[in-house]
Order: C-alpha cells, then structure tokens, then sequence
C-alpha cells in the first residue's frame, strides 16, 4: 500500500495558472484537484473543464452535478494534491450517527431546540446507537446490495442478531424477557412501542426499500402468530433461530387468485388419516424471506399453519418494479406434509389469527413510510439550493418552493398522527388497541402512503432526469418513486383500509345521535 500523499497548501493564483491541457487543476471546497490525467477519463467527458473551470474554483458547477459521495470515492480522492492557504472545506463527508442538521430532515423530537411529550433519555440513547450501527454496517451494505441485487449479506444480520435488533423488531413482550437490547442500554421492561418505531425509522434512513423488507422484515409479519399461537414446542424450534439470524421467516398469505379478499385464497391443507399431519397444497405470491406462515383452506374454513422449507415447497424469484434485494418470491406448496403441532392457533380460526397483528404489521408499515418520505424532503432541500437554473438556485422558484412546502406539511403531519397513536398503543391493551386503533391506524397507513406517492412525483418533477436515473444525483429519488406504490399495497390496499376505518366509526356511532 503507498503511503498517504502529503497535501500542500496553494493560493488561489498559484492555482490559476495550471489552466491547460496536460495541466490542469481545479478548486472543489477549498481543495485542490490535479485532474491533468484524469480529464480523458472523466465519465461526464473533458469538454466539461472548459475556461470557465480550468484553474478555477469549480465548488459550484461540481455540486450542481455530483453526489459529494463522488469526491470519497478512493479513486477520485486521490485526485486531491493540497488546500487552499488559509480556509477551510465546509463541506464534509457523512459522519456515523449524525443528526442533520438541515430543516425538517428530522423528526422534530430528535432536532435542535424542540421538545416532545413522547420521547424519553432510553429513547435517545436508543436512537444514538441504532444510528450509529445502522450508518456503520447496515447503510454501506444497504447501497451495495440495491446496486448488485444480491440479499442483504449475512454479516449485517449477524450484527443485528448479536444486539437482539430482530427481536426488538417484534415490538414489546414478553419474547424480549432476559435478552441484552443494543448491547444493554433498553432494559426489556422499558422498551415501548416507541423505541420499536426508533429501530424501524433508522433503518429506513438508508434509503434502500427491498434491502429493509430483505434484512428479515418478513417476521414482522410472519412471526406474530408463532408467537401468540404457536405451542411451546414449536415457539422453541422458532424463535430462537429467527433472533438469531439463522432462519428467515414470513407470512404466506397472498394468492395469484387473492390479495385483500383473504377469504378467498385456494391453498387446501387436508389431515392425513391418522390425523398427526397436514397435507398442503397451493401457491403463494409476493412473499419475502424463508419459513412460511401460511394461510390455508382447511375443512373447518381458515386454518394458519407453520410451514417449513422442505419437500415440496419450491420458491421463485418475481421480479418486480420495486427491489431484488427483497428476494419476492412465488411459492408452490406440493403435497408438503406438516405436523399438526405446526397449526397456530385453533383450526378453522385462522382469520383471528391473522387480524390479531394486522394493527401492529400496518403501523410499522406507517412509521416506515413516515421516515422514507422525510429522507425525500432532506433530498429535495439540498438539492433545490445546489442546483442552478436560470441563473439561480431552483429554490428561488416559487412553484419549487410549493411543492417543497406541501412535502414538509405531508411528513410533519404523518410523524405527528403516527406519534400520538404509538402514544396510545403505549397505554392500551392488545384488546383496547383493537376496538379503538384498528380505524386510526387504518386511516394513517392510507393517508401515509397516498402522501408518499404524492411527495415521490413531486420530487421526480424537482429532479428532472435525474429523478427517474438510478446512479448519480437523484439515485434515492428515482428508488422512492419505484418503490413507494409497494407500500399503498401491502398491508391492505389505500381503498380497502380506509373504508375499514370509515366502517368502524359507523359502527361506533351512539344509537342517539341525530342533526
Ligand atoms: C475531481 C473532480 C471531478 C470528479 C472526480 C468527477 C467525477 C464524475 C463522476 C464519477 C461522474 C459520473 C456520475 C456520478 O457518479 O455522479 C461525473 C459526471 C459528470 N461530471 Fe464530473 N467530476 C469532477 C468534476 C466535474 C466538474 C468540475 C464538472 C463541471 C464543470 C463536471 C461535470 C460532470 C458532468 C456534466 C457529468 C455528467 C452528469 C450526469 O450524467 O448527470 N465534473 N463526474
């Protein structure tokens, strides 16, 4: 390995005068780049070093153009030979666990000078570390693998696992009894539905939709009814693998044939004679990750049962618009034979088991969309003061600013909902939050999801090009408009929830209540 080049200090003139072919610099943020070599080389082309560049300060016309990620990259790094006498770069590279420091890009509970009634010492310090791990180990494999497609590699789950981050996933309970949480700063009786939507919001800071469902989300979903119906015997053979890292597990429930009509999908499972197994029989789609719990026909009606890799299950690949890295797959059950012990909860009773988590699956699905769409707004801030047009930066526009402005209200008011329900998931029972936040939370996930899609377009029409371009500038923007439909899907469709929540305000209606 060569040793670190010395970096020398240049005026502004010295700079000036290597202003040709075969000598050329330029100034980016009071650093100085020889680029002699590598202007024939550049992947914008070296017409682009013209008079206006060469031997000049080209901080602007650079950032009008580039990520500053660019400028870190070891190759382009090298570039650098000096700084200029006397001043100092103001712009700097990503520091692990960093708050921002640009408006709105934060919840306000987590920026400069504003309080909150919901966030206590254990949720900062939380926050701290997650942000910190996640921008270490979780965000550089989260970009890599979006990039290559591949699934997230087992090191980042391996990390996770050693700081019972899977299991924090699950929510509060009782599965958290004993465990060390992040290396032992949240006891498991203090932890709260709010440092459960910490850990969900700082993952999806990377910016990287299929990587998070692929980083074992499914359980989110899929292990629910294992934990609250599954027996003893098979919560053993379970859990302790999926906290782990070692098993990936998901819910089973879509259909070629059934999406929101769960009622009507076709897989069969059928006793054996002797009545010790279940034969299933069926396809599933749209599923991520590995073991199943799977929603089946049964004699009875709708039974879930646990469904491990094995003879007859077969998996693959769908290729949607969203991510690879998710690893969505269609799944064909062949005579695959289960032990009845695998069935979670009472046979015939399936549709319990399954509405039980939808209230807890769906505002995670909210505090998720809440934090992408905020990571969009940060986006658009900075780009709308780098970016020039028409002589000035693009937020001296006023429809820029519009848009900008109906972006900012929409992630404020979605943090602010999901805030105050995450309050009252904190103080109700299982029982309570059913009644009372099944309408709430359903209304939250339509209008989240409905801003998200609204704040993706906005951002394409403020990045041009770029925002449907997967590299370069707008590379988070072009992700959020491709992925951002999936989330008005899963979960339950935008129409399908909110007349869900319309549906049970007319059921709560007082038999007196008259104009
Ligand atoms: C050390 C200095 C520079 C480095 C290392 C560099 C590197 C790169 C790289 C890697 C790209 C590919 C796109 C990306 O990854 O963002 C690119 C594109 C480009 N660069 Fe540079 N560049 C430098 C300076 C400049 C300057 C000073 C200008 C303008 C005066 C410029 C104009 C462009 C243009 C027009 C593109 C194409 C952008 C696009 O496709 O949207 N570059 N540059």
């Amino acid at each position: 390995m060569s040793a670190p080049k010395e970096l020398k200090s240049f005026s502004r003139e010295d700079v000036a005068v290597h202003n040709r072919d075969g000598d050329l610099w330029i100034i980016i943020d009071s650093k100085v780049y020889d680029i002699s070599r590598f202007k024939n080389l550049h992947p914008g082309g070296a017409s682009v070093f013209d008079e206006e560049v060469a031997g000049q300060d080209a901080t602007e016309a650079f950032y009008g153009l580039h990520r500053h990620e660019v400028l870190t990259r070891p190759q382009y790094a090298r570039l650098q030979i000096g700084t200029i006498k006397g001043e100092q770069p103001v712009i700097y590279d990503r520091i692990p666990g960093e708050v921002s420091k640009v408006p709105y890009a934060e919840p306000t509970w987590l920026s400069a000078g504003y309080h909150s009634p919901y966030f206590k010492e254990s949720h900062r310090r939380l926050q701290q570390a997650v942000r910190k791990f996640v921008d270490d180990f979780v965000w550089p494999d989260a970009q890599a693998r979006e990039a290559d497609g591949k699934r997230p590699s087992q090191s980042v789950i391996d990390k996770m696992a050693e700081l019972n981050l899977h299991a924090m996933r699950m929510g509060p309970g009782k599965h958290l009894k004993g465990l060390k949480l992040m290396g032992g700063i949240v006891t498991p009786e203090e932890f709260d539905y709010f440092h459960e939507l910490i850990i969900t919001q700082e993952i999806v800071r990377c910016g990287a939709r299929g990587y998070g469902d692929g980083l074992n989300a499914g359980a989110v979903i899929g292990l629910p009814p294992v934990l609250n119906f599954g027996s003893p015997e098979v919560q053993a053979k379970v859990l302790p693998d999926v906290f782990s890292g070692q098993k990936f597990i998901c819910l089973a429930i879509s259909e070629a044939h059934a999406g929101s009509d769960v009622t009507g999908l076709q897989t069969t499972a059928v006793k054996t004679e002797d009545g010790k197994y279940w034969i299933v029989n069926g396809t599933k789609k749209w599923i991520t990750n590995g073991t199943f719990t799977t929603g089946c026909k049964t004699e009875d009606g709708f039974t879930v049962i646990l469904i491990e890799r094995g003879e007859g299950v077969e998996t693959k690949h769908v290729k949607t618009s969203y991510s690879p890295t998710a690893g969505t797959a269609y799944v064909t059950f062949d005579n695959v034979k289960v032990p009845v012990e695998n069935t979670l909860g009472e046979e015939g009773m399936g549709i319990f088991v399954m509405l039980s988590n939808f209230n807890h699956e769906r505002w995670v699905m909210c505090c998720s969309s809440a934090r992408s769409q905020r990571l969009i707004v940060e986006e658009c801030l900075k780009w709308t003061q780098q970016r020039k047009a028409f002589g000035k930066p693009l937020n001296s526009q006023a429809v820029i600013r519009s848009k900008l402005a109906a972006m900012i209200a929409r992630a404020e008011s979605v943090q602010n909902w999901l805030e105050n329900i995450t309050y009252q998931m904190c103080n109700m029972s299982y029982k309570q939050q059913a009644s009372k936040l099944a309408g709430q939370i359903a209304f939250l996930k339509t209008y989240s999801t409905r801003c998200a899609q609204e704040t993706a377009r906005d951002a394409v029409q403020i990045f041009g090009g770029r925002g449907i371009t997967q590299s370069g500038m707008g590379q988070f923007i072009e992700h959020y408009h491709r992925t951002a439909p999936f989330d008005a899907l899963l979960g339950g469709a935008e129409d399908v929830l909110a007349d869900l929540g319309v549906r049970q305000a007319t059921r709560g209606m007082p038999a007196n209540s008259r104009l």
